[in-house]
């Protein structure tokens, strides 16, 4: 199966077809047709390569429809086709230059992009165990790996790691676009943020309800987030994390009560039996841990911006509570 063909990459099949040689450089050359990489060691395929490559859809999201593509020397990569790319071409490079220069562990890395007048394709690593979201509300039936606190503290320290990163850029830097579906995860559940930097490339959504349980109640303009709207958003997915409901939950909505209005309608001491995922207490010997989390997640959720703390701190406490849950000979190092 063809990509290009399938999903209809015509354009830039197109633009392959007409690139011709590699010289050049400028936005007016070859170059501004073919597939621009990020780093030095990952020039390992072209965009005929891309338009060869088995593809199957992941799912459509805000910015556009994501693929899996394997390409035939074997690599997989994920594919964003953006939609609605409203800002001029040389502002779009720039942007998008910036996005591939992030670097840390626990950020999904930019490869590449590909741009022309009708197709922007992003490349980035496929994560093969897929998100979080899909490992909280997917299949619970047997045979998965138990999701148990240990997994999910990492998680929740991984994910904190990798917006604090993105917010240590500078102070107007945001995600903007926080929720369980952008946490992907590799084969050992380390956390990865995915999607950072696309909100400044699109135009707003059509979908708005989408991140709805997670938005910040004084986020008006999708496309302007603050670092603090961010915090709001990871404190929703703390909760998540722990409850295992999906803030969007239809229970929750008929009667008009958000997740972090949920878990704060509980009085402290009927959490453990009302509010933790049961698959959770199943595996549960870190109850203090799992209280902190959950009073981490709702701190983060205040209504009011000033009264969220920052995500540096966030990450501290979240250490803190993973490195006191572990039994005393497997303390890690202080980093
Ligand atoms: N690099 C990747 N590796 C593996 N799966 C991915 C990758 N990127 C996205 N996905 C998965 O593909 C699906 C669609 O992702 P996409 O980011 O387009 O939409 P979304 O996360 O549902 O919403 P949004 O666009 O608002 O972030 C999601 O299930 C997501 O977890």
């Amino acid at each position: 199966m063809v990509v290009g063909m399938k999903y209809g990459y015509s354009a830039a099949a197109a633009a392959a077809a007409t690139v011709g040689n590699d010289k050049g450089g400028d936005l007016n050359s070859g170059d501004a047709k073919k597939l621009m990489f990020f780093g030095k060691a990952s020039r390992v395929f072209d965009l005929e390569d891309l338009l060869r490559a088995s593809a199957e859809v992941l799912g459509k999201g805000t910015f556009g429809t994501a693929y899996k593509a394997v390409l035939e020397m074997g690599t997989v990569v994920a594919v964003k086709r953006l939609r609605d790319v409203t800002i001029s071409e040389r502002e779009f490079r720039e942007k998008i230059e910036t996005v591939g220069s992030m670097d840390h562990e626990n950020l999904v890395p930019l490869r590449a992009y590909y741009y022309s007048r009708d197709e922007k394709l992003l490349v980035y690593d496929y994560m093969s165990m897929g998100s979080l979201s899909a490992l909280l509300h997917g299949n619970r039936g047997g045979g998965r790996t138990p999701f148990n606190w240990e997994i999910r503290s990492c998680i929740a320290l991984g994910a904190a790691r990798g917006i604090e990163y993105l917010h240590s850029q500078g102070p107007n830097v945001s995600h903007g676009n926080i929720k369980s579906s952008n946490i992907l995860l590799t084969q050992s559940y380390d956390a990865r943020v995915s999607d950072f930097g696309l909100s400044c490339l699109v135009g707003p959504p059509s979908t708005p309800n989408r991140v709805a349980g997670y938005r910040a109640p004084e986020v008006t303009d999708p496309g302007k987030v603050s670092q603090k709207a961010d915090v709001y958003s990871f404190g929703v997915l703390l909760l998540e994390l722990l409850t295992g409901k999906p803030p969007a939950h239809a229970l929750l909505n008929e009667e008009g009560v958000d997740l972090p209005r949920w878990v704060q309608s509980i009085v402290r001491e009927e959490w453990t039996s009302e509010v933790f995922d049961l698959e959770l207490l199943r595996y549960q010997n870190a109850e203090e841990e799992m209280v902190q989390l959950l009073q981490l997640g709702i701190d983060c959720s205040a209504q009011f911006p000033d009264n969220r703390p920052a995500m540096s701190e966030v990450t501290r406490r979240i250490d803190e509570l993973c490195r006191s849950s572990l039994p005393e000979d497997s303390q890690p190092e202080p980093q």
